[in-house]
């Protein structure tokens, strides 16, 4: 299979990076293993080696520059980046995928229909840079999905929801019209809401379970294991565990963009450090009062900004570690690059 950039995802916004090493040839990440890396380039998939960096500093969807022995010399910078903190007390921030155009935030239109839940994964697509759909799947098991789609809307302007049958291809096609071709897209949701069907539908799998049945027999399934897919109208879909496990961590830009009327409103409040409690002069509560702002929103509004707060102490000085070594990557890459004499 051999492709062109373009249908790998390649735009301006990386060949302006590479603008002046037109000796080196660009990939695209599709996985990533404790000890090697796959990437999809216009001759297909291969192999690549980086020798000054562990492979964990590369995510699925990343573009990197290649010299003619498949050696990574540069890691382009992301137009988008998903992320999650890590399991366990080492609170780092962990890549879960790169240069993800479009999140396809997955609930049902049954009791896994939670606005706060969707409003937090509204938050981290906003962190992350990408634009997000709201996919209510399983719309031939409810009555009148009309009503929930509705409310759905309200969360965020503009969003656009889809409320679909994930079995039938109808369903399918509806969200391609938001995955054109050479962007990429990823799922998000709960156990349960059909992320697995949306998959197998927009990829054209049709047992993916067994595939894996297969994989793990041999051995080759791996929890490390990462995927970029082709879909089936020429776009991308990123498929990694971690994908499946994201949660809300440091996204206070996120959910500030997502509830801006409530950051508005604390703003008129007669005390900066107001709890919009029982405070005098609190411009929230006196919205609640006139019927302009449902109180369950301030509520959730709370909540989030609480679990992003015990989230972001810890990850504090992580970050800035990060971020140090971030800046680190691209030159150190290409002084030991240099080294090597070319
Ligand atoms: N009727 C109907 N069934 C659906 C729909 N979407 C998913 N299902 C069914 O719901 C069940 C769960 O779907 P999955 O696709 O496995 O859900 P998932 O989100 O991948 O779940 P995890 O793998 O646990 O994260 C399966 O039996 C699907 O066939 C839908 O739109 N309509
Ligand atoms: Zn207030």
């Amino acid at each position: 299979m051999t492709y062109n950039l373009t249908d790998l995802g390649w735009s301006n916004y990386f060949a302006r990076q590479a603008l002046d090493l037109s000796e080196l040839t660009p990939f695209r990440i599709s996985e990533v293993h404790r000890d090697r890396l796959s990437a999809l380039g216009v001759e297909g998939e291969t192999g690549l080696i980086s020798t000054d960096h562990s492979t964990g500093d590369f995510a699925v969807g990343d573009w990197v520059l290649a010299d003619e022995q498949y050696r990574i010399t540069h890691l382009l910078e992301r137009q988008t980046e998903l992320k999650r903190r890590a399991a366990g007390t080492d609170a780092r921030m962990q890549l879960i995928a790169a240069n993800v155009d479009v999140l396809f935030i997955t609930s049902s239109c049954n009791a896994d229909f939670n606005p706060a839940r969707i409003e937090r994964f509204l938050a981290l697509a906003h962190e992350a840079g990408c634009f997000a759909v709201l996919v209510l799947t399983k719309a031939d098991q409810c009555d009148d999905p009309r009503e929930m789609v509705r409310e759905a809307e309200r969360l965020a302007p503009a969003l656009p929801v889809l409320a679909i049958n994930a079995l039938d291809p109808d369903g399918i096609g509806q969200l391609e019209g938001w995955l054109s071709p050479g962007q990429t897209a990823a799922l998000v949701g709960s156990s349960g809401v059909g992320k697995t069907t949306l998959m197998n539908g927009l990829c054209g799998l049709y047992d993916a379970t067994q595939g894996i049945r297969e994989d793990d027999a041999k051995g080759r399934h791996t929890t490390t294991s990462r995927a970029l897919r082709p879909t089936r109208n020429g776009g991308w879909l990123i498929d990694t565990p971690g994908m499946r496990a994201l949660r809300l961590a440091d996204a206070g830009e996120g959910i500030d963009a997502l509830f801006d009327d409530l950051v508005t409103l604390a703003a008129a409040c007669r005390f900066s450090d107001c709890q919009h409690g029982s405070e005098p002069g609190c411009a929230v509560q006196a919205a609640i009062e006139n019927d302009e702002l449902d109180p369950d929103r301030l509520r959730r509004w709370q909540k989030l900004q609480a679990e992003d707060r015990r989230n972001s102490e810890t990850i504090a000085e992580s970050r800035a570690r990060d971020k140090a070594f971030g800046k680190m990557v691209n030159s150190v890459v290409r002084d030991s690059h240099h080294k090597k004499g070319r």
